[in-house]
């Protein structure tokens, strides 16, 4: 339909009659400069701002999910699945995915290379924390290294407790490892029948704690069931824990609430009072300790021993001591009690690996004792099914966030300051140009060459043959006795044992349990495999 022009002019003259646009000759209106200065100024800001946009880095951000107005993509973070797939279906550029969390800068990494390139490679930007104003800053008085950013305090803390951690330390605790590994298995034996789903998760989170107070005090051998220590520290974990969930403490919403002084704010003297007790509980530990070495000159070796002998070395309070100390089983109890949730739910679904295990023990160690760590090196499948437990099913999917420090430019995409870096584990972990087309399969024969001889880790894996404990600066510190205690208790029940479901069982399903998941529970008979295996352990158990 031909349009008629003049027409329209006119029409749109008539509408606009109220602003003088164009003089008329003889027009006097004083209202047609206004009418050109407002124009003048409505084009400069669009020039402006055209020009800020073009400018701007913020146009370079890698790519990914818009989400909703204000809260962006944050909702979809209560869901770690849907979080993950949402993510990977923009990560076809680059491996990295931009989310908006509430305002908070998000980035998600995808692959291993682009994590190390990203963590490791630039590790001098991107080894910061998230500020959690309430469980940190308040509560934990900033002493929790694992929550605390890239500063001096994180440093001298981390060297100390490495120094006790690093692998050529970790072989003093082998004996500890091997006789909570011998008190797991007759816990488990003490209910065969255990029908109840899941019960045996109370015996492996009894063991993942004991192993690491002893690590971490020499504490005397605990027996597998709670005592008060076990308590009171699981009491301290949880606080921190729930303290630090989003949306918990409106300071950490609105920081200028610290300004409030501390009269109007019982908040932050109930604080106050719960970090000077879990100090003073936390420092009596260490002082025990302490004790021990003064009384006979030296105590069996611990981290705390340690800490205390290293303190002027590494720069550290008495109370930066103690925090170190106890902050090991906040991060390394639940994480290693999940990985043998993890690995009961993989025998119960693979039986094949299971005999294949239980031939190399028969074969290496036999049955008049029972294996130990030392035992390693000449158990390569054993050894290969905890890393392989560990890939299939990490037990902290998202790892612990980094956040960057300084605006940072990565394969063409911009990554603001203050960003935070997810790591979506099981992603790196599927991929299939690392892990072969089979990556989604549990098959810890995937980790050995055709002469069953333990294969060179992928590359960024810090020869883990995972990304599981995290990467870069903040990699787990307690990797190397996570690897020890899980081959202890893995070679002890498999040595001990054999495992089968008693019902039905869900090898795909999941437990969100907040940083970890867990299998969905499922009842496990743990049957010894020959008559001798208990008594054998019994002998074992403190004869070391
Ligand atoms: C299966 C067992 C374990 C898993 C899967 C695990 C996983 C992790 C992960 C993902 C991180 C964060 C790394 C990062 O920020 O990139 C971490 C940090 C940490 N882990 Fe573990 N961990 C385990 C066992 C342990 C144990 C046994 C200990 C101590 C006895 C421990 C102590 C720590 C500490 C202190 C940090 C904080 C490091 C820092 O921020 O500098 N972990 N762990």
């Amino acid at each position: 339909m031909p349009v008629n022009i003049p027409g329209v002019l006119s029409g749109l003259r008539a509408h606009l009659a109220f602003l003088p646009l164009t003089a008329e000759p003889g027009d006097v209106s004083v209202s047609s400069p206004l009418a050109s200065i407002i124009i003048a100024l409505f084009s400069l800001l669009a020039v402006y701002l055209i020009t800020r946009y073009l400018k701007s880095p913020w146009r370079y951000l890698p790519p990914g999910p818009i989400g909703y107005p204000i809260v962006g993509s944050a909702l979809s973070l209560l869901d770690k699945k849907r979080f993950f797939s949402m993510c990977e279906s923009y990560v076809f550029v680059g491996d990295i995915a931009y989310v908006n969390l509430a305002g908070q800068p998000t980035i998600v990494l995808s692959t291993q290379q682009v994590v190390a390139d990203l963590l490791d490679r630039r590790a001098g930007n991107f080894s910061g924390r998230p500020r959690l104003i309430f469980s940190h800053e308040l509560l934990a008085g900033g002493m929790t290294f694992t929550t605390e950013g890239h500063t001096p305090r994180w440093r001298r803390m981390r060297r100390a407790v490495n120094e006790a951690f690093r692998p050529s330390a970790v072989g003093r605790y082998h004996t500890i490892e091997a006789d909570k590994a011998a008190q797991l298995a007759l816990a488990l034996a003490d209910n065969p029948h255990d029908t109840v789903s899941g019960g045996y998760s109370h015996h492996y989170a009894s063991y993942a704690a004991s192993v690491v107070l002893a690590i971490t005090y020499d504490l005397p051998i605990l027996n597998t069931g709670k005592g008060g220590i076990i308590d009171t520290v699981e009491r301290i974990a949880r606080d921190l824990a729930r303290a630090s969930a989003p949306g918990t403490h409106l300071v950490d919403l609105f920081p200028r609430m610290l300004d409030i002084p501390d009269r109007y704010a019982t908040w932050k003297l109930d604080a106050a009072t719960w970090h000077r007790c879990t100090s003073e509980f936390l420092g009596g530990l260490v002082g025990e300790v302490k004790e021990r070495m003064e009384a006979s000159g030296e105590a069996r070796p611990c981290l705390a021993q340690t800490l205390v002998e290293e303190a002027d070395r590494f720069g550290l309070s008495e109370t930066e001591i103690s925090w170190a100390a106890g902050v090991m089983y906040i991060a390394g109890s639940e994480t290693q009690a999940i990985t043998l949730e993890w690995f009961t739910l993989a025998m119960v679904g693979h039986l094949d690996v299971q005999r294949r295990a239980q031939a190399e023990l028969d074969a290496v160690v036999g049955r008049a004792r029972a294996p130990r760590v030392g035992d390693r090196e000449q158990l390569p499948y054993v050894s290969v099914l905890v890393r392989e437990v560990l890939r299939w099913r990490p037990p902290v999917p998202m790892g612990l966030p980094h956040k960057s420090e300084e605006d940072e430019w990565y394969r063409g995409f911009f990554i603001p300051k203050g960003t935070l870096c997810i790591i979506n584990v099981p992603a790196c972990h599927s991929d299939a140009e690392v892990y072969g087309e089979d990556a989604a399969e549990f098959n810890p024969a995937r980790h050995l060459d055709e002469k069953g001889r333990l294969k060179p880790a992928p590359a960024d894996t810090k020869d883990e043959g995972h990304i599981s404990y995290g990467s870069g600066r903040r990699i787990c510190v307690g990797r190397h006795v996570a690897n020890d205690a899980l081959f202890a208790a893995v070679a002890t029940i498999l040595w001990a044992f054999n495992l089968r479901a008693e019902g039905a069982f869900d090898m795909d399903g999941y437990v969100d349990r907040g940083i970890t998941v867990s299998p969905i529970p499922f009842a496990c008979k743990f049957e010894p495999r020959f008559a001798e295996a208990l008594a054998t352990l019994s002998e074992e158990v403190g004869s070391r």
